[in-house]
Formats: structure tokens, sequence, C-alpha cells
């Protein structure tokens, strides 16, 4: 295991230096990314070299050379002439092979970690234990319900799962939070540029200190981070979703991406017979129902700002606008709008429960036990007469209390 060792520096800037990313850990496979997997069904692509024929991922073994650096707009690209239209399904469903294939690989090189020889200073190890600590209080001052399911964790992964929470958490604010409207797109590519030295292993500050050191130690790659900062970028310049394949995009950006960058920390069962892919997916499912469950939980909270977060065609065929939703009444219209939008996210959450199964044994508790609370959210919001205009659906005490033992139960069956 490699240790970093935190430095701080006369300024009380805080560096870390870290050994090399650890071989492949439990559970984290190769596996060809063309292989057993099934493609999302509605692809389009209309390519006048292939005639509309469905396509593989358009990565390339560069793409895998090259350390992982590669977007979702590389899915985008056509040559001259080319009409190529991906859904956005499509676009993410390129990511998650590519993280899949990445997993077993070392994300980084020598080259590329600007480490300086391991020098172990008084008192560093407790200070990486500060940072971890401080990641744990945000953790469970601002999310309740994912703390809970950490605390039933290993020590090792729980604190890197909070780093991770504690960065995303940090990425949201800057859009969401006190400081909001003084942020630009420079502010956040600024906020990249610092991401990238988290993955130099050159944090910024205690909290990138204990993300940098995380990072080290599991096979955690770049890019649903990236992905994150350009959700946040989405929401600076965008309030209304025209359809779902827009709203999907955004899912993914600010939620599937914690699935993504969840499971080299949560690990893949030893036993696991499922495809790498099949895992990732997976996790990109439960990102989405979590996001889709805020987002209906939140739509009186978004409307008060302005935000819609839900698909503008489906609003229409429903009978229902923007003014319905500011006007916040609960009609019938509303009301069997609620219930298509609540199916879906279910439907996501049972893609999601298949592969928890397949996570190290460990794992299966906390994310059945959060997937299980999330989920009653969507039960409370029935339970609310599809109130979510001036009603919360939170789920009380004894709704958590319970989650716990049927999560456990759930968390016992083993892969198939
Ligand atoms: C195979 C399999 C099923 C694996 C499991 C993978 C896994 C653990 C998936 C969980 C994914 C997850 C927890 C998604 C939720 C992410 C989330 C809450 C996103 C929020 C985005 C924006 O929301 P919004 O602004 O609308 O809402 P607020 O009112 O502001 O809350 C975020 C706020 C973006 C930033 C993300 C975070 C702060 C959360 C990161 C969460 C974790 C690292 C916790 C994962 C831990 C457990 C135990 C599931
Ligand atoms: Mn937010």
């Amino acid at each position: 295991m490699s240790v970093a060792l935190l430095v701080i520096s006369p300024t009380s800037e805080v560096s870390t230096k870290t050994g090399f990313l650890d071989s492949i850990r439990e559970g984290n496979r190769f596996s060809d990314p063309f292989k057993s997997v099934s493609r999302p069904k509605n692809l389009v692509c209309n390519n006048r070299f292939n005639n509309g024929q469905n396509i593989r991922p358009n990565y390339t073994s560069m793409d895998l050379k090259n350390g992982g650096r590669f977007s979702l707009k590389s899915s985008m690209v056509a040559s001259p002439g080319d009409e190529v239209t991906l859904s956005s399904e499509q676009k993410v469903y390129d990511v998650v092979m590519k993280q899949a294939a990445l997993v077993k690989r070392e994300l980084k090189s020598s080259d590329n970690m600007e480490v300086n020889p391991d020098i172990a200073l008084p008192g560093s190890v407790s200070l990486l234990s500060e940072a971890y600590e401080r990641c744990h209080e945000i953790c469970a001052e601002y999310a309740k319900t994912f703390y809970l399911g950490t605390l039933l964790m290993t020590p090792e992964r729980r604190r890197a799962i909070w780093a991770i929470y504690a960065w995303g958490r940090r990425t949201d604010e800057l859009v969401d939070g006190p400081n909001a409207s003084h942020i630009t797109p420079t502010a956040l590519n600024r906020w990249e540029a610092r991401l990238e030295d988290i993955f130099k292993g050159r944090p910024f500050d205690m909290l990138d200190a204990a993300l940098a050191d995380t990072v080290s130690k599991f096979p955690v790659d770049i890019q649903p981070f990236r992905d994150m900062i350009e959700g946040m970028r989405m929401d600076l310049s965008k309030s209304r979703y025209k359809n779902f394949d827009e709203l999907y995009l955004y899912c993914y950006y600010v939620s599937g991406t914690v699935g993504l960058m969840s499971v080299p920390i949560m690990g893949i069962a030893p036993e696991s017979k499922a495809t790498t892919e099949s895992v990732y997916n997976a996790a990109l499912a439960l990102g989405l129902a979590n996001q889709l469950t805020n987002i209906l939980r939140d739509v009186g909270e978004d409307a008060r700002r302005g935000r819609v977060y839900l698909p503008q065609d489906e609003l229409a065929q429903a009978g229902l606008s923007d003014d319905d939703i500011f006007a916040g009444k609960v009609t019938d219209k509303w009301r069997s709008f609620m219930k298509k939008q609540i199916e879906r996210a279910r439907k996501f959450f049972d893609d999601s429960e298949k592969g928890v199964a397949e996570l190290s044994s460990a794992s299966r508790w906390p994310v059945m036990a959060s997937l299980v609370l999330y989920r009653e959210i969507l039960d409370q919001i029935e339970a609310n007469d599809y109130n979510n205009f001036t009603k919360i659906a939170n789920v009380g005490k004894a709704g958590k209390i319970l989650a716990l033992p049927i999560a456990y139960g759930k968390s016992l069956v083993p892969p198939p």
C-alpha cells in the first residue's frame, strides 16, 4: 500500500507525495471492451459510410494508450461529410466502456506524476488523517443518507468515499453555493486545472490532499471528475431540458459520474462472473436514478430558482408548461406526469440493483442501503400525493432504520 506524505510548506499550502498506484486490487479485472456487452438499444448513427448501421464505440486503442484521455466530445467527432448523431445514452455508454477497460490499467505512469522521492516528515500521517477527517465532517453534515451507508464500509474505503464526496460537494457549491453568482466558466476552468494537479499528486489544500491520496491508492480515473465539472458548466448556461436525452446527459455529468468514481473504491467481488462493463453500467444507473429522484424531490425548490429539470417535450405531452410548475398546483395532469417520471427513475434503480451483488462483499450493504434509502424518496413523493412543490419528500428516521436490515438482507445475496 502506498502511503501519501503530506508536506506543509511555510505558506501552509499542502502538497502530497504519493507512491505509485498500487497494483490492481480485489476484483478489478480487465476485459475486452467489445466483448459480452449489450449496446444501448436506441443507437442512431446516420453515417453515410455505414448506411445508418449501428457502430461500435468509436474509441481506439490509442485512447487507451494515452492514459485514458478521452472525452464525451470525442464521441461526436465526425470526419468531413459524415453526419453522426449519437444519443446521450450512447455517448455515456462509450465513457462507461472506457472506464471499465481502464480499471485494470495503471492509470498513471511515473512520467505524469510529479512526485519527489517519498520523504516521511514528522506529523505527515496525522495531517493526512486530519484531511480525511475534514472530508468526513463534510459528508456527515451534507449527506445524511449517503453518510449512513459509508459507515458500513471498511475504514479505508469509507474515507476514500468521503474524500470524493468532499470534492463533489465543493464542485457543486461552485454553482449552487452562496458565491454561485460570481462563478464564471473561467473559474470552472481553474477548478479543473486544480483537479489535474490533484491527479498529478500536487494538491492545493487539505481536502485536495485527501483526494490525491485516495486516487493514488485506488485505480480511479480522472475522466468522471472532469465530466462532473462539465455538468457544472451546463448548470451555468442551461436551465431547461428539451427532452430526456438532454436530461440524461446532465444526470450523467453530475451524478452518473459518481457511480463511475465509486466502483474502483467499492471493488468488484473476486467471485463475480459479471463483465466489468455491466458492473459499471449498474453503477451509472444508480447515479442516474439518484439524480432523477433528486430532481423529482426538488421540483418546487428548483422552480423558485428559475430552473426546470424536467423534459420539456414530456411536459407538453402531458398538457403542462413551465407556468404550471411555477404556479405549483397539484392537478391530475401533474399527478399522471409525475407517475411516469417516478416509473422511469424506478427502472434505473432496478437496473442498478442487479449490479450491487457483483460488488465486493464489504461494499454491498452500504451501496444497497443507500439505494433503498434513496428509492424510498420516490415512495414518499407518492405519499405526499405528488406535491413536490411545497413538500420535501424526506425519509423519516423510522424509514431509515428499517432500510438497514432490508438492505442487509438483500446484500447477503452473492454474485449469481
Ligand atoms: C454496481 C453499483 C451499483 C455500484 C454502486 C456505485 C455507487 C456507489 C453509486 C452511487 C452514486 C451516487 C451516490 C450518486 C449521487 C450523486 C449526487 C448526490 C450528486 C449530486 C449532484 C447535483 O445535485 P443537485 O445540485 O441537484 O442537488 P443538491 O441539492 O445540491 O444535493 C451533486 C450534488 C454533485 C456532487 C456529488 C456529491 C457531493 C456526492 C458524491 C457522493 C458520494 C461520493 C457518495 C457515494 C457513497 C455511497 C455510500 C453510495
Ligand atoms: Mn447542488
